[in-house]
């Protein structure tokens, strides 16, 4: 029986290796991480993490072939194929601190592997990582090898939160990187026999290691990119009368354009647009090529405009203050459909009306008030860390409330951001909601 063990249990992790252990039951995996109480939820009712799906397919190979646990050292010793999921932040401090990634736990999981394996391995790089870093972790894991072989290959996640479980099931690729030598050949087809169970081989695209890297920091820049390119034009709009939505639908209508991610919105967000172009700033920096850094620099400035502008907006609707007034959050999670916080435009929308002394009532269907008020009192970057190592004890905010239900946040409130696209929101009664508004104005 093959074994596959998956370092790390996030939000990549739990729901990639849920699938594979639901699509090839002959073949037994374990997910292991360092953060018990991560651990603990994957083996319990409430998952760590929301996604539509997952808890049926968990269900269904949990205790069969589908095994968490914290015993790190014991699965990765005994697995043929290990899964590397683990945090890749952006640094904070030292050299490319705020772009370059932190590979901290990239590399002790590598020194680990080297350690306590005892027989040959395929490890996969599965977290997103900058171009050529299959190159350190070979170097890292050969360097400390005892007569044992380990194969690198790089096999990029594209799947987006909220729709996982859909996106795992029918990927539009799979991509696998390797060495062009026999064992690497060798490595790509046990990987991709792997996924051919239910992915058709056409849909997996075999590669070079570098390609790999370099396709998954690209992919995500280009999608990145495109919400960039509609959120600068939504400026152009406001200021001249166009229609955003119009315009975004007459363009995708060209076929070598196409309609998907043209909505315009207060920024993009989540854990990974940010960081990896960051990633690709820096290596564009490395390799001596100011100008392409610069392009990919000015996506994430626009994002930062878009969000900026969305407060300026606010304040300056309000008669130039939101000083002492109620303003209802309605949305904190990056995107519908998911409980993540990371890197959520609603934490720089909410600091900016706090700046200008606004009182907050937030609800959202799937984050807590723990993780909102945590959000507002953390430090750029702070998120990405294992849990164990984020900042504790987060300081209360009088200015903000969280509430249980869109109507409460409403109740009194001289102003509504809405900040993610729950289909719940677009059910509300808005127009008793406004004149509750109007007549306590
Ligand atoms: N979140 C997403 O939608 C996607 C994320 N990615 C990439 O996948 C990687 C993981 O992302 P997420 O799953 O979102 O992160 P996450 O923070 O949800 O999960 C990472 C897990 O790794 C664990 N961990 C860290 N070091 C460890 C070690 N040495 N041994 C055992 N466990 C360790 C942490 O405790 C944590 O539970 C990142 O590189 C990210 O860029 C790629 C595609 C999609
Ligand atoms: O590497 C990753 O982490 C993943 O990043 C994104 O997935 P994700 O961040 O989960 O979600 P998206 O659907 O891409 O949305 C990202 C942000 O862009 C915003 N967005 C998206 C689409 C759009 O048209 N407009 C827009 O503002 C969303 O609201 C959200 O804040 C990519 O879509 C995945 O392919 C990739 O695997």
């Amino acid at each position: 029986m093959v074994k596959i063990c998956c370092i790390g249990a996030g939000y990549v992790g739990g729901p990639t290796m849920a699938v594979i252990a639901l699509k090839c039951p002959e073949i037994q995996v374990a997910v292991v991480d360092i953060a018990a109480p991560r651990i603990n939820a994957w083996n319990s009712e409430h998952l760590p993490i929301y996604e539509p799906g997952l808890d049926e397919v968990v269900k269904e190979c949990r205790g069969r072939n589908l095994f968490f646990s914290t015993d790190v050292e014991k699965h990765v010793a005994e697995s043929d194929i290990v899964f590397v999921s683990v945090n890749t932040p952006t640094k904070t401090q030292g050299l490319g601190a705020g772009k370059a990634a932190d590979l901290t736990y990239w590399e002790s999981a590598a020194r680990m592997i080297a350690d306590v394996s005892k027989s040959d391995k395929i490890v996969v790089e599965k977290s997103t990582v900058p171009v050529k870093t299959a190159e350190a972790i070979e170097r890292i894991l050969t360097h400390n090898r005892k007569g044992i072989n380990f194969t690198i290959l790089s096999n990029p996640e594209f799947l987006a939160e909220g729709t996982a479980i859909k996106d795992l099931f029918n990927p539009d690729r799979v991509l696998i990187g390797g060495r062009e030598t026999p064992e690497g050949q060798k490595a790509i087809h046990a990987l991709r026999d792997v996924y051919a169970h239910w992915v058709p081989v056409e849909r997996i695209l075999c590669t070079n290691l570098w390609s790999a890297e370099l396709s998954k920091l690209a992919a995500n820049a280009f999608l990145a990119q495109r919400i960039s390119s509609v959120n600068a034009i939504s400026a152009l709009c406001e200021a001249t009368g166009a229609d955003v939505t119009q315009v975004s639908h007459a363009i995708g209508t060209d076929s070598r354009i196409g309609p998907k991610f043209l909505n315009a919105s207060v920024g993009f967000g989540g854990s990974c647009f940010q960081k990896d172009l960051l990633n690709l700033v820096y290596i564009c920096e490395c390799n001596g090529l100011p100008e392409v850094a610069n392009y990919w620099k000015q996506v994430i400035k626009v994002n930062d405009y878009q969000k900026t502008r969305f407060v300026n907006r606010v304040v300056s609707s309000m008669f130039n203050t939101v000083s002492g007034k109620k303003i209802a959050i309605l949305g904190f999670a990056f995107k519908k459909d998911t409980g993540d916080t990371r890197e959520t435009p609603a934490i720089d929308v909410c600091k900016g009306l706090l700046g200008d002394k606004a009182k907050l009532s937030v609800f959202d269907p799937q984050v807590t008030e723990d993780q909102i008020i945590r959000d507002l009192s953390m430090k750029k970057f702070d998120w990405d860390h294992p849990a164990h190592l984020q900042p504790l004890s987060p300081t209360n905010n009088k200015q903000v409330t969280v509430v249980w239900d869109a109507y409460e946040a409403i109740k009194d409130a001289h102003g509504i951001c809405i900040l993610t696209e729950w289909d719940e929101f677009k059910k509300l009664d808005y127009k008793k909601v406004c004149y509750a508004i109007i007549r306590g104005a």
